[in-house]
């Protein structure tokens, strides 16, 4: 079992997390254009792929024409670097299934 994950600043997490995430509190967060509900779904099920590999999990936002993502680690009750490596991961697979971001 892995040490409890680290707590990470604001700042910190700020200066880690990529292109069109923000830090909102103790919230990642992103909005993808997906440009249809079809192709949403098949980035949310590359995302919950990936939550799954990572044992750490997002919430969701799925609408027609985009997912909103926002990531915290509930165990901590704030951000760890378990919230932007699964940011990082979300962002590589985010091409293949988006248009764009809206930070
Ligand atoms: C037992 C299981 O690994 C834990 O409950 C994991 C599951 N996924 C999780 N996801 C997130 N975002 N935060 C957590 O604290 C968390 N804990």
């Amino acid at each position: 079992m892995g040490a409890d994950p680290r707590r990470l600043s604001a700042a910190d997490a700020a200066a880690q997390i990529p292109a069109g995430w923000r830090v909102d509190g103790d919230v990642l967060r992103a909005d993808y254009r997906t440009g249809s509900m079809v192709r949403g779904l098949a980035f949310v099920q590359a995302i919950v792929d990936a939550a799954e590999a990572a044992g750490h999990h997002p919430d969701l936002d799925f609408r027609y024409g985009t997912v909103g993502v926002a990531l915290t680690t509930h165990d901590v009750g704030g951000l760890t670097e378990l919230d932007v490596a699964l940011a990082r991961r979300i962002a590589e697979l985010a091409p293949g299934y988006t248009n764009s971001t809206s930070a």
